[in-house]
């Protein structure tokens, strides 16, 4: 709370007369005070000319019991709890001074200082010299900023609307209903997550499965950048009990009107983590219990929040050596899983996407920007995202790896690695166990959401390209925020549409979902601004409210008990195989059109591989490193190849291609190498030859000579060069076909019993010579 100094030292000076009263010594004892004698009276009126601090303390103390007392015989006991005893030692200098003042303060004055600031266990947060420390570490001194904040929330008690309205810049809060803090966070999740859950709860959280369950929200504070020490920023956030965030706003030395103001907020979250706290305890506190939720069948969403550079991507995904929550979650469902695997089948599929510029792109099969669907069981999906079926962590990891290659990330001002888009990575677990003689399926998908910088303009970079992906970044979410706050504040219209970000997490905000919010915060004064922002948004997100619980996404499917009924089902699934085998079919049809277009002379890889004028204009290519390769098949621009299902059969197409590509110029370098061998060994026979015979040799008895050896060594079955295999473009050489590559492609064997899969090859007699005979 922010202790006003200035007003009171010129109230004193001025000659204010309620000032000067409780300057004097008279104010020692009261004016009113009973049994004052008349000498007394008059000694009280002399000028005193020892103001020390102490004996102004001490009188006043004495006032303000006396009055209390009188107070509270007159009012009865309600009067008493509220005037409470200035603790000497809680209160600074800055506190003695005000204390003139108090008598000239208004009602609501009174009232609001009652309720704030003389609480016998009001957190200090001191600031010498700007320099953060605990409060008793130190006596006070007159270069002290001393900001008293009062005690953690009771329950009906918002402790920063009153402060809010007087000092913070950010909306003022309205009274809201009170949290019911102090539960336990029920997410009936089964096991061993109560105790875990209960600590949390302590802590503050509240959750309850039947009235629905509100969002959790932790705090994170990362430790002090170097640039930051660099350019001489001081700490203004402090952590306490895991719990607090006391936020103080330092005055800058050189602003000698604000100096003595300091303005200071309290936040209370599920948990506070400070700078030092390990990622795993990150991840056991605040994503753990949704992980085991997800296998239940329930949907979990975690989300980082921040300034730029606060450190929501090293939370997500941390680094090698720590690992962020992304990976531990991963890593801990693949373990959960493996475990209970003796009683049923598992499922994990993935898909990984990235909102940039408000547009949805796959992160693992980078494409054409996907359109957003409504569905009614699924809720809000991208039409034609990957989704991967993984079987390890490792499996994941790699594509994690690869997805954060494609993603957009670009070195801002504040930010080394800035995010430029949020990114979402999705994890569809699905279980199915048999239950007597019925099949139940339980889905769970757990989302974990890194959301790029919350930042002004001017803290990135206010050039075009960057200042347009703030606006956008900014745009989601400012949309983000009018969502909470319609869903704070119970309306009817939550305006989900208004982003792509927001209506991909519809369902993790209003939906019925386990969510976690971690907003990350930087200790620098240099972002005051941001982090303070950062907590009152997050501060707002606890109150929002998501659907009950209900049992889970869980499908119970009968097996039937009579021999026809059986039939049935043998009959159906028949049926639906047959279906499934056509569509497979269907599929090997396309793939082969699309095989052979992407075998045309025009649509070879290594034309497309350059970047086309199209890429070079459009607004990120420039700056995106987004890795194009010949893989993703964004080069191949026939109709076919653009539809979502196909991209994965040219890629693997591609893939054939390419080994196949690699294996030939293997062998054509073992086929020259082989070659030289033999012109050696054929120069040395008709060395030897020569020095026998004294006549000479003519080229072309040489050539011939290579010629019919060559055929010799065939016919003993010696020769064992691939060159037979592969055959230069003789002029009656065939055109390449996919048949060429392509594995379905007719073999045809070798004469060393070998499989070629070229028409040339088998068409083409084996003795045709190798371009590299013909110099
Ligand atoms: N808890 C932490 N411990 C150590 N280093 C951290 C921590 N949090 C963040 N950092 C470091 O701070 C820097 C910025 O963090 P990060 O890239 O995660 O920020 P960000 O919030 O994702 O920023 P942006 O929104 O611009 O992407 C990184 O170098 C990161 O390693």
């Amino acid at each position: 709370m922010p202790v006003s100094t200035r007003s009171q030292a010129s109230a004193i000076k001025g000659g204010d007369p309620g000032a000067r009263q409780w300057s004097s010594s008279a104010a020692r004892v009261p004016m009113s005070a009973p049994g004052r004698d008349a000498a007394g009276r008059r000694a009280s009126l002399l000028p005193n000319t020892h103001h020390g601090l102490k004996e102004k303390m001490r009188a006043l103390n004495l006032f303000y019991e006396q009055h209390k007392q009188m107070l509270a015989s007159s009012q009865g006991g309600a009067a008493m709890r509220r005037s409470r005893t200035i603790p000497h030692a809680n209160v600074g200098e800055d506190r003695d001074e005000n204390a003139g003042e108090e008598e000239e303060e208004g009602e609501g004055a009174r009232r609001h200082r009652d309720a704030f600031a003389p609480l016998p266990e009001a957190a200090v947060l001191r600031d010498r010299e700007n320099n953060m420390g605990p409060p008793e570490a130190r006596a006070p001194s007159k270069n002290d900023k001393v900001v008293v904040f009062s005690r953690p929330p009771e329950p009906k008690e918002k402790e920063n609307v009153a402060l809010a309205a007087n000092v913070m810049s950010c909306p003022v809060k309205k009274a809201a209903p009170a949290l019911p803090a102090l539960q336990a966070r029920k997410l009936s999740l089964g096991g061993g997550i109560g105790g875990k859950l209960k600590a949390v709860g302590e802590m503050g959280a509240a959750n309850a499965d039947a009235t629905g369950s509100r969002i959790m929200v932790f705090v994170r504070l990362r430790p002090m950048s170097r640039k930051e020490k660099e350019a001489g920023s001081k700490t203004c956030v402090k952590i306490v009990n895991k719990k607090d965030v006391y936020l103080t706003e330092l005055a800058s030395e050189n602003d000698y009107l604000r100096l003595k103001r300091v303005r200071g907020r309290h936040f209370c979250f599920d948990a506070s983590f400070p700078d030092s706290t390990a990622q795993a305890e990150v991840y056991s506190t605040s994503t753990a219990d949704l992980v085991e939720g997800v296998l239940q069948g329930r949907n979990g969403t975690v989300f980082c929040y921040g300034a730029t550079g606060a450190g929501k991507t090293y939370t997500m995904l941390g680094t090698m050596d720590n690992p962020g929550v992304m990976v531990l979650a991963i890593k801990d469902l693949f373990l959960k899983v493996r475990q209970r695997s003796y009683d049923g089948n598992h499922s994990i599929q993935l898909s990984y996407l990235e909102v940039y510029n408000e547009t949805v792109r796959d992160l693992l099969s980078p494409g054409r920007p996907l359109l957003l669907r409504e569905d009614k069981q699924q809720g809000t999906v991208a039409a034609g995202l990957t989704q991967y079926r993984a079987y390890s962590t490792d499996e994941v990891m790699k594509l994690l790896q690869q997805g954060n290659q494609n993603r957009t990330t670009e070195p801002t001002r504040v930010n080394e690695t800035s995010s430029r888009s949020h990114a979402i990575l999705q994890v569809v677990v699905e279980y199915r166990y048999m239950d007597g003689t019925s099949v139940v399926t339980r889905v769970g998908k757990l989302s974990l959401i890194d959301l790029a910088g919350s930042e002004r303009a001017i803290a990135t970079d206010q050039r075009s390209q960057r200042s347009l992906e703030g606006a956008n970044i900014n745009r989601s979410l400012l949309a983000l925020s009018s969502c909470i706050n319609a869903l704070v504040e119970g309306k009817r219209h939550v305006p989900y549409r208004n982003s792509k970000l927001t209506q991909l997490l519809k369902d993790s905000l209003g939906g019925s979902c386990n969510t976690v919010m971690i907003a990350n915060i930087s200790p620098s004064n240099l972002s005051f601004g941001e982090t303070q922002n950062t907590l009152h948004w997050a501060d707002r997100a606890k109150e929002i409210k998501t659907k009950p619980l209900t049992a889970g996404n869980e499908e119970v499917f009968k097996a039937p008990d009579s021999d026809t009924d059986q039939a049935k089902l043998v009959l159906e699934l028949q049926k639906e195989n047959s279906e499934l085998r056509q569509q497979v079919v269907k599929q090997q049809q396309k793939l082969l059109t699309v095989q052979a277009q992407s075998l045309a002379p025009n649509g070879l890889p290594q034309q497309c591989a350059a970047p086309s004028p199209h890429i070079t204009t459009t607004p990120c290519s420039t700056q995106r490193k987004v890795k194009r390769s010949i893989l993703d098949g964004s080069c191949f621009s026939t109709p076919n190849s653009k539809r979502p299902a196909d991209n994965a059969m040219v890629r693997d197409l591609q893939r054939k291609v390419k080994t196949l590509e690699s294996e030939i110029e293997k062998m054509k370098k073992e086929h020259f190498l082989q070659l030289k061998q033999r012109d050696e060994f054929i120069r040395g026979l008709i060395n030897r030859k020569n020095s026998n015979d004294p006549e000479p040799a003519t080229a072309e008895r040489r050539v011939i000579t290579r010629a019919s050896l060559r055929k010799a060594e065939k016919d003993a079955g010696e020769l064992k060069s691939p060159s037979h295999r592969f055959t230069s473009p003789v002029p009656t050489a065939k055109k390449r076909t996919f048949w060429d590559f392509g594995g379905e492609s007719p073999s045809v064997l070798a004469g060393n019993g070998r499989k070629t899969r070229s028409h040339v090859a088998a068409e083409t007699p084996i003795r045709v010579p190798s371009m590299l005979l013909q110099v």
